[in-house]
């Protein structure tokens, strides 16, 4: 039988599990799922701790781990790490209704992948920007408040995606619905390509993007990134400081210089000073989303014909981290800088 009012978050760690405690709060009947059994039992014994400078504030939830799920729902929103991508929706496929849909709440362009294993028409685009760190099983830090976009992958606006507008407006008030989600998700690819940057060091984001000498690299790798973008047809939308504009083809160096100081800025006002993917180096000791998020958008990059150095050696430097190989530091940054 189709539940028809519970929704299910799957994947409820710093982004799902900030979403659903503002969402129960609300009075939305929500079950967080997640693989962390740990995490799982700490949030149904003492509830799920949102912290930081936004709110404070400990919510009652409901959680499971995937195996616990029964039954079929409408609404899933989904927000695993981009590599886990594949392998979640083939786990939560039987649980979601033939007219139901899957809301991607991530980093990268998983709504293809959500897409090739249960349908487009079963699909629908997000984009989130705010901060987030899962800190231990139960807590949640909430670093800031940032963009957050959804709306059909074909960009039509249908009832579903007001639906999902208005559950997202619960937690961001400023939430945007779109038909150009594409643009916004192109608009975070740029941004996040920058954060990969910035997550070749154990300084914070802003302190790596307001790095004079770094500002070439800032400004390469987020050139690639919208060639590819323009390439594709794609309008890439900005926000937070990011201007996909000053990247773009023939754009001026003052213009990229001022994104790259507004995303500085925007970013030395968070409680979260590291970016995921830092955090999944440095803390979690874990594979990032690079192949997943970077690696796919070189590769586009050599379908549409343009070359990707900056983003191909980006890409190579986070495997090194990742395996041990390179260490945090300025030094693995400036080997950026060489040709
Ligand atoms: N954190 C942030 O500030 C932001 C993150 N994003 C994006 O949001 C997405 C989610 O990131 P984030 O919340 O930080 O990641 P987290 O690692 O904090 O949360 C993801 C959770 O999903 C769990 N999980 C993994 N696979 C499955 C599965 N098959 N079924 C159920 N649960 C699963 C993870 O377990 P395990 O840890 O064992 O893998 C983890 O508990 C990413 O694409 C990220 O780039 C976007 C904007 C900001
Ligand atoms: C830093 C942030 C929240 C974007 O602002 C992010 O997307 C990440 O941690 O990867």
């Amino acid at each position: 039988m189709t539940n028809e009012n519970t929704i299910l978050i799957w994947g409820a760690g710093a982004i799902g599990g900030t979403l659903g405690a503002y969402l129960i709060r609300a009075g939305e009947d929500v079950v967080l799922v997640d693989i962390v059994a740990p995490h799982v039992e700490a949030m149904n014994r003492d509830g799920l701790a949102i912290e930081g400078p936004v709110e404070t504030f400990r919510q009652p939830v409901k959680a499971l781990t995937p195996d616990q799920v029964t039954g079929r729902y409408k609404r899933i929103i989904l927000a695993v790490k981009a590599h886990h991508t594949r392998d979640a929706v083939r786990a939560l496929k039987d649980h979601l209704a033939d007219d139901g849909s899957v809301l991607s709440a991530q980093n990268g362009l998983n709504e293809l992948v959500i897409a090739e294993e249960i349908g487009a028409e079963r699909t629908v685009g997000c984009f989130v920007n705010f901060g987030a760190d899962w800190l231990e099983p139960g807590r949640i830090l909430f670093g800031n408040r940032a963009a957050v976009a959804v709306g059909e992958i074909d960009g039509r606006i249908t009832e579903r995606a007001k639906d999902y507008h208005r559950l997202l407006s619960i937690f961001e008030p400023k939430a945007v619905l779109t038909d150009n989600i594409w643009g916004y998700l192109w608009g975070k690819l740029g941004y996040g390509a920058l954060l990969f940057v910035t997550a070749l060091t154990n300084a914070s984001m802003s302190e790596n993007l307001a790095s004079e000498k770094h500002f070439p690299v800032f400004r390469r790798v987020g050139q690639e990134v919208m060639a590819i973008a323009k390439a594709r047809g794609v309008s890439p939308l900005g926000f937070n400081g990011f201007d996909p504009e000053a990247f773009m083809p023939g754009a001026s160096e003052e213009a990229a210089r001022r994104s790259v100081a507004d995303m500085a800025e925007f970013n030395r006002h968070t409680a979260k000073t590291h970016s995921g993917i830092w955090r999944d180096l440095a803390v979690r000791k874990r594979k990032t989303e690079v192949d997943a998020q970077l690696a796919i958008i070189a590769d586009l990059g050599d379908e549409a014909g343009i070359p990707t150095p900056a983003l191909r050696k980006l890409v190579g430097l986070i495997h090194d981290l990742e395996d041990g190989r390179r260490e945090l530091s300025w030094s693995t940054l400036d080997l950026m800088l060489e040709p």
